[in-house]
């Protein structure tokens, strides 16, 4: 069997025929980069790095295109409360992005583009658009996608235009005026009064910034060109986004996506994890307590496109689970000795994995393979050849790699977080020893608090939340 995918718009199983044979190209929508990463994002980062894993383990040439929303209403609004540049506000959260990303084992895009980088492909992406008159210039400077010019509007998500729900941009807001249609949505943004004026680009049409759905159009396109195979997200993005990058794309001319993927969302209690719900757990917080292995195990194992319902036993049932296959993975490398990561990459996966991975990704069905040799690995272990542990201990490893579980290649990390944590405790111990020291007029003990604490490196600061500590450069 080869790959089949569910795809989203024509909402049928469908064999993944790449348009370019042995070539993939899959664009993902990314972070608008306005805050912190919570585990909803990486739920669905996890899932499609197991779709790029599975396809370059089936031998096909990926090209893997996640952008970054780096300008956006939200990102103006925070970095202004919190009086900071706008694009400083949007680079600390792109970083924040990559790292927790990188921490899950979550496979860099070849490709990571940020919308305002590209600007000039939205321009011309719209010229095409305002000259065929599938788009119109507003009366507010805003240029608008004109829905009743397409009447394919609506495919995406199966509703017929006239269903079509009226689009939020700018819903009763002075930028509305000369809006034809109210379900019609923003393909640019004039700027708003008090706006910093950096965060508009001159334009034909006059200064403004990209609509959302715009840039994953012109992104896409400039990185895949105007056909390429597949098109993911959260199932959130369906509509509006993603209805109305197809109806753009396809209105300029562009084939633009064979097969849409939709992951389902994380929820909690019922609702989407969310920043604006306030429902959120940040990764950060996941992995001060828990490895970050554990984490991607349990965002792994659900099928991407089910609703993953979060709740208390999530991380302890994933942790009983994944020991029990380190400890298998563990004890037969120490019986058998360690197999090359290269042997590892190469093996033959056993039937059952691939057939399940190629049918829709089934995460669960091709964990039900690795479990079951996991049990047979370990009644070889109690009484069976080294050669039968060997094989098993192969056969499982090659398996976790395709999901980006190998135990071997996970073997110490958190361990720097762990560390961390374990320094933490003892330096905010020895600043509680200060406190009471300076407040019994012990100088003597509170200064030799202090130089044992630069002796090891460490640099307090007294801040008026209390003492910080940093790690001091080296010099
Ligand atoms: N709770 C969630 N579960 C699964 N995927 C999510 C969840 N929240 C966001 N995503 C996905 O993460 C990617 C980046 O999303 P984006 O930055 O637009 O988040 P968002 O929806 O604005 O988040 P929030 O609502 O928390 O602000 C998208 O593919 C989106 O579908
Ligand atoms: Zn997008």
């Amino acid at each position: 069997m080869t790959l089949h995918l569910y795809d989203s718009a024509s909402r049928t199983t469908r064999e993944l025929v790449p348009l370019r044979p042995g070539h993939v190209g899959l664009y993902v929508c990314g972070a608008t980069v306005q805050g912190p990463p919570h585990i909803g994002h990486v739920k669905t980062a996890v899932g499609f790095d197991v779709l790029v894993r599975w396809l370059r383990r089936s031998g096909l040439d990926v090209t893997f295109v996640r952008n970054v929303t780096d300008i956006d209403d939200k990102i103006l609004q925070r970095s202004a409360e919190e009086g900071v540049p706008w694009w400083a506000w949007a680079a600390r959260w792109e970083r924040e992005f990559t790292a927790a990303y990188d921490a899950v084992g979550v496979l860099p895009p070849t490709y990571e583009p940020r919308a305002t980088g590209h600007v000039i492909e939205m321009i011309e992406l719209m010229d095409r658009l305002l000259d065929k008159g599938h788009a119109y210039p507003g009366e507010a400077g805003d240029v608008w996608f004109d829905v009743r010019s397409w009447p394919e509007y609506g495919a995406l998500t199966n509703q017929r235009p006239d269903d079509v729900p009226a689009s939020d941009d700018a819903a009763g807001g002075p930028e509305e005026a000369g809006k034809r249609d109210p379900r019609d949505f923003a393909l640019w943004k004039a700027p708003k009064p008090g706006e910093p004026l950096d965060a508009s680009w001159p334009t034909p049409y006059g200064r403004g910034r990209p609509g959302w759905h715009l840039e994953c159009s012109a992104m896409a396109r400039r990185y895949l060109g105007s056909a390429f195979d597949i098109h993911g997200g959260g199932r959130d993005l369906r509509f509006p986004h993603h209805e109305n990058e197809l109806a753009q794309s396809r209105a300029a001319g562009d084939d633009f996506a064979g097969i849409w993927l939709h992951a389902g969302l994380l929820n909690v209690d019922g609702a989407k994890m969310s920043k604006s719900l306030g429902n959120f757990l940040l990764v950060w917080d996941v992995l001060a307590t828990t490895t970050p292995v554990v984490l991607r195990y349990a965002l792994t194992a659900a099928h991407y496109r089910s609703t993953f319902e979060w709740n208390a036993d999530t991380l302890p049932e994933a942790e009983a689970t994944w020991s029990r296959i380190a400890g298998f993975v563990e004890r037969a490398t120490e019986r058998t000795g360690t197999v090359p990561d290269a042997e590892v990459a190469a093996a033959e996966l056993p039937a059952g994995f691939a057939a399940a991975l190629d049918d829709d990704l089934n995460v669960p069905a091709a964990l039900a393979v690795v479990h079951e040799h996991v049990r047979a690995g370990n009644i070889a272990l109690a009484d069976g050849t080294p050669d039968e542990v060997r094989t098993e201990l192969v056969a499982v490893r090659a398996m976790l790699d395709v999901l980006g579980l190998d135990p071997v290649r996970w073997a110490g990390a958190g361990d720097e977080s762990r560390a961390t944590r374990a320094l933490d405790a003892l330096v905010t111990a020895e600043l509680a020893a200060r406190a009471k020291a300076r407040a019994e007029r012990d100088w003597a003990t509170a200064d030799a608090v202090r130089a044992r604490l630069a002796e090891a490196g460490i640099v307090v600061e007294d801040s008026p939340t209390g003492p910080r500590w940093t790690l001091g450069g080296e010099d």
